[in-house]
């Protein structure tokens, strides 16, 4: 029925007030009240309609993407929009594309790695997009292993430029968003060569196309690397191929804020540490963080909204039958999602404070907590994208078949989303830098030199070694400093078996080769220590509403105690908790279930996403889903005749048998 609330029921039985935990969500009123405001009128214009795009050719979508971004642009500026506005635009617009490289990568690339010089220059015209860039790193033979890149810019002190060459095919450039059709400048990382000297890798601004005809320069080879998972997905964005021969840009063109290349082709290193060159990444990567709660938030409204719509069986003499959201399954299997939905949200507001610090003292040159900014941000980076995915994934299980459909919208959220445990750094090895910056903390521990931040737990290491948790009955799970002390303990032992089997190596390099596995295990089990104790944090902290805390609360305990469920053995191997500790952990996570219950359709209400956004049927608002199905299924093209092409051709003669006689 149109105009009918089939979710009211649901939304009466919450115990809260949504509209604050709109606020909390949303990080703040202003935050809410933009987000609010522009995800409406995205919704509501037809430029933005998104739902016919999985029909749509490559050409028709990658055209269309165009449409969208150059017209979204075009309202930022004549609306005059904050950078804020701006970004919630391209989030809701939701449908990747040049701008995000652009703004995303090549902007702040040059922010961080240009002279005031180049920033002048190449930021007017970049940020009125008189110019469009991308980041070009991978390549064909090496993306993780930003080291082993091999396009070289060598300096030619006779014309006082760089040539930019790709020795093989593996050196070509390979992945960028934006290369392969739209951009027309990049920043190129490349080897730097002087005087025969390889001074290892280093950023360069690079024009790629004419700023007349958009026919690529001289001496460029570039394209579009081809079809990606999926149907419409991340497709509308032209990841491009970029192969160099002998093409020159002047010197000037070299970022120059972290070493210099002289006239006379002298290298000058400045002291700062060599991986400010992938500050970039470091800072996409906290992005990305906040990121995965969007994602997976938009999954669990989906797959809650539905769950409450969707009944099986239970029903009693012709009555009414169970709702699955009321399956202790569904439940165990949906809240602990919901839950780190939360949990990502407020872990990612921390690490973007975090960020905001390490930036102010990196302009101040003090470098201390750069390691830590920087394992925080992979580790997160990883640990989130990770859960994210197979969040989604669930999600769409939890929605049975129809979570397969289309539009359901879970099968291209997945499709779009699932890269991001690729990009910006493969999640396994971004673990393993945070493993490295924990070995080195174990390595210092007794030398006076105190562990802070994050890794603060481990000065605690005499106590955190020894102690038995206190938990005897159920209620305990719901005290902080228990939940904490079982995850630091569990983190720290960890790691410190990690380090002990590390020593027994007289070779350390070979000794880390060996024990990679155990070292991404003791690496995730420090960043879930960090997500848990950023989520206990907060509900520490003021939260205003009615009944806003209490849900959190319930949140938060869900969300640690499904980890300490799902890694048992870490926790029972470490001797962190007992297994009949773990048994009142399981009976706590049931309780919490039943609590949070009343409330998850208004829990996910409190995300605020528009029925645009969500672009599902199953997650609609008004929960009307089964006659909308209904009209999805209608506008399919195989629809639009009742007899299909082919019928006389391949369906009517297997019928009756009467076409030609094969021959062998
Ligand atoms: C008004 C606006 C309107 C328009 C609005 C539009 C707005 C759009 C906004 C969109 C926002 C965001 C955009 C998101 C879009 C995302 C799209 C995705 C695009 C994808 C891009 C990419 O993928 S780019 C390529 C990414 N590549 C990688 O991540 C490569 C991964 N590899 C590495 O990072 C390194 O090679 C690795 C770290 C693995 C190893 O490096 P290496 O130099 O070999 O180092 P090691 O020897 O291992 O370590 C040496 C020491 O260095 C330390 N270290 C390493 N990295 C760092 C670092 N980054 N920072 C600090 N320190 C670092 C390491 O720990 C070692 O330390 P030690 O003390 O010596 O042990
Ligand atoms: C959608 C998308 C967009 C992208 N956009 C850009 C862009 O705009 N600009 C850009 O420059 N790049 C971009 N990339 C490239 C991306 O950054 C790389 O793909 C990524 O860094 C991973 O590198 P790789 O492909 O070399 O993987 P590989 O390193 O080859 O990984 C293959 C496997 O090897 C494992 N592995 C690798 N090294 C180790 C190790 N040391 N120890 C243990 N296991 C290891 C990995 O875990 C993985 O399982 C994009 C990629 C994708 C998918």
């Amino acid at each position: 029925m149109e105009g009918v609330d089939h979710l009211a029921d649901e939304r009466n039985k919450a115990e809260f007030n949504v509209d604050d935990m709109k606020i909390i969500w949303a990080g703040s009123r202003h935050a809410f009240d933009v987000s609010n405001r522009i995800s409406r009128f995205v919704a509501t214009d037809p430029v933005f309609e998104k739902s016919n795009r999985a029909l749509m050719t490559r050409k028709e979508l990658f055209k269309n993407t165009l449409k969208k971004s150059v017209y979204a642009w075009k309202i930022i500026k004549e609306l005059r929009l904050s950078d804020e506005e701006g970004i919630k635009l391209r989030i809701f617009m939701d449908q990747p594309g040049f701008l995000d490289l652009h703004w995303g990568m090549f902007v702040p690339a040059i922010k961080g790695q240009g002279t005031e010089e180049q920033q002048q220059k190449w930021l007017s015209l970049a940020n009125k997009m008189q110019i469009i860039g991308c980041y070009a790193q991978t390549e064909l033979g090496h993306g993780s292993n930003v080291q082993g890149l091999e396009t070289t810019a060598t300096f030619d002190p006779k014309t006082d430029q760089f040539i930019m060459h790709s020795p093989t095919q593996t050196s070509s450039k390979w992945w960028p968003g934006g290369l392969g059709k739209v951009s027309t400048h990049a920043v190129v990382y490349a080897r730097l060569i002087t005087n025969g000297k390889d001074h290892g890798v280093h950023g360069f601004i690079v024009q790629l196309r004419s700023l007349d005809d958009h026919s690529p320069l001289p001496g460029i080879t570039i394209g579009d690397i081809g079809m990606k998972f999926g149907n419409g997905a991340y497709n509308s964005m032209d990841n491009g191929f970029l192969m160099f021969n002998q093409f020159r840009i002047p010197r000037d063109q070299m970022l120059m804020r972290l070493s210099k290349v002289t006239r006379e082709g002298k290298y000058i290193a400045s002291d700062v540490p060599r991986q400010l060159v992938y500050g970039t990444m470091v800072s996409v990567r906290q992005t990305i963080v906040s990121k995965a709660s969007d994602a997976l938030a938009r999954a669990v409204c989906i797959a809650t909204r539905y769950s409450a719509v969707r009944r099986q069986f239970g029903s009693e003499n012709g009555g009414i039958e169970t709702q699955v959201i009321d399956y202790k399954t569904q439940q165990n299997r949906l809240f602990p999602l919901l839950a780190s939905a939360y949990a990502f949200r407020f872990v990612g507001e921390w690490l973007k404070w975090l960020y905001t610090d390490v930036t102010q003292r990196l302009e101040a040159s003090d470098f201390v907590t750069l390691p830590e900014a920087h394992a925080c941000t992979a580790g997160l980076k990883s640990m989130t994208t990770s859960a994210t995915s197979d969040g989604i994934e669930e999600c769409r299980k939890l929605c049975g078949g129809h979570g397969y459909l289309w539009c359901s919208g879970l099968p291209e959220l997945f499709a779009v989303y699932v890269p991001a445990c690729t990009y910006e750094g493969d999640n396994v090895v971004l673990q393993l830098q945070v493993a490295r910056f924990l070995m080195k903390t174990v390595s210092q521990l007794g030398s006076g030199k105190a562990p802070a931040g994050t890794t603060a737990y481990m000065g605690r290491a005499q106590h955190l070694l020894q102690c038995r948790s206190g938990v005897q009955k159920a209620e305990d799970w719901l005290n902080p400093s228990m939940v904490l002390e079982a995850f630091e303990s569990r983190a720290l032992r960890m790691a410190i078996t990690c380090a002990k089997n590390l020593s027994k190596f007289e070779n350390q390099e070979q000794g880390f080769s060996e024990l990679l596995a155990d070292l991404v295990e003791a690496a995730i089990a420090h960043c879930q220590l960090i997500v848990v104790s950023k989520f206990i944090a907060k509900i520490e902290g003021e939260i205003e509403g009615k009944g806003v805390k209490k849900q959190l609360k319930n949140l938060c305990y869900i969300y640690a105690l499904h980890l300490l469920h799902k890694h048992l053995g870490d926790f029972l191997s470490t001797n962190s908790v007992t297994p009949e500790q773990a048994s009142l952990a399981s009976h706590q996570l049931r309780s919490l279930y039943s609590q949070v219950r009343p409330n998850a359709v208004a829990l996910v209400d409190a995300f605020d996403y528009t029925d645009h956004y969500l672009g599902s049927v199953l997650g609609r608002y008004d929960g009307n889903v089964y006659p909308k199905l209904f009209e999805e299924a209608l506008k399919d093209p195989l629809n639009d005749s009742v007899v299909p092409d082919g019928y006389h051709e391949y369906i009517r003669p297997l019928i009756k048998q009467n076409f030609p006689s094969a021959k062998l």
